[in-house]
């Protein structure tokens, strides 16, 4: 049985909600192939960061090369990426062939910062600029558009400063953070504006909403899936696994990555 490939480049979380746990099992759960390759090992639950540890360089040039050398991913998404040294070594296994979808992971759900500054200037000038896909909630296109957001209006004119000033293909900014809905909202290249609502569930339970929603448009686009209904697939996906979240741990918990059938 022939499976689609997809590979996760992050950091970790060894309550299983967020990071590289959470992307595999958005792939395993879309039925793709995951692969994955540690960055950092972070200490974390869902009360909050507690410690980071990053891997050497030579080891995140070490597994690249033993997956790109062997298992061609159809797709590869990018989450915590803390140092400019680190996207430095992965910049040449990123190549416009095989979709690319940068989560541009700047800070938990908890609060707490994951990536230096300098690390943010580095994914705006080489990361963004080969992502097929770039997923930003809200405090995140504020940094990338240089901006403050607060409204529709605002999201489309950020959206457009990503698209001009760093040349994806295509943004979605996330709309978990703005307004009383839940409404994400995709902007391309070529001019097309596209959003999805869902109801806004009131709960604290969203931990890793962002990794999973990214790993999700990734899976699908390593299917073979047009970006749209990709990121339309995230989106029911990441809608239904806040509705039915576990309600695991003593903070902001993990969702569900078994709630949507295939
Ligand atoms: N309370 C909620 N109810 C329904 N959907 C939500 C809720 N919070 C976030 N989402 C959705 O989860 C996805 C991740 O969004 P967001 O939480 O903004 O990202 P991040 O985890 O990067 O901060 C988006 O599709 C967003 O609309
Ligand atoms: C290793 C790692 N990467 C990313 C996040 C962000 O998680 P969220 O999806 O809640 O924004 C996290 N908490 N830990």
């Amino acid at each position: 049985m022939k499976l689609h490939t997809a590979l996760s480049i992050a950091g970790t979380d060894p309550s299983g909600g967020a990071g590289i746990m959470a992307d595999l099992k958005s792939f395993q759960t879309r039925h793709v192939y995951g692969m994955a390759i540690v960055t950092s090992v972070v200490a974390q639950n869902t009360t909050g960061v507690h410690h980071v540890e990053h891997v050497s360089l030579e080891s995140i040039e070490r597994q690249l090369s033993d997956v790109y050398s062997d298992i061609e991913p159809q797709a590869v998404k990018t989450g915590m990426i803390a140092l400019p040294e680190m996207m430095d070594v992965i910049y040449p296994y990123l190549n416009q062939s095989i979709p690319y979808v940068m989560d541009p992971v700047m800070i938990a759900t908890s609060g707490d910062r994951l990536v230096s500054d300098e690390a943010v200037n580095f994914l705006k000038t080489k990361l963004i600029p080969l992502a097929a896909v770039v997923t930003p909630n809200r405090s995140e296109a504020e940094v990338l558009a240089d901006m403050p957001i607060s409204g529709e209006r605002d999201i489309a004119i950020a959206a457009k400063r990503i698209l001009s000033d760093m040349g994806p293909q295509v943004v979605v900014i996330k709309g978990g953070h703005i307004g009383t809905g839940a409404t994400d909202y995709a902007f391309t290249k070529k001019g097309e504006a596209r959003s999805w609502t869902s109801p806004k569930y009131d709960t604290i339970h969203t931990h890793g909403t962002g990794c999973t929603f990214s790993a999700v448009i990734t899976a699908e686009l390593a299917k073979g899936h047009d970006v749209m209904d990709a990121i339309g697939i995230a989106k029911e996906y990441i809608s239904l696994a806040i509705k039915h979240n576990p309600g695991l741990g003593h903070g902001c918990g993990p969702v569900n990555h078994m709630a949507m059938k295939l």
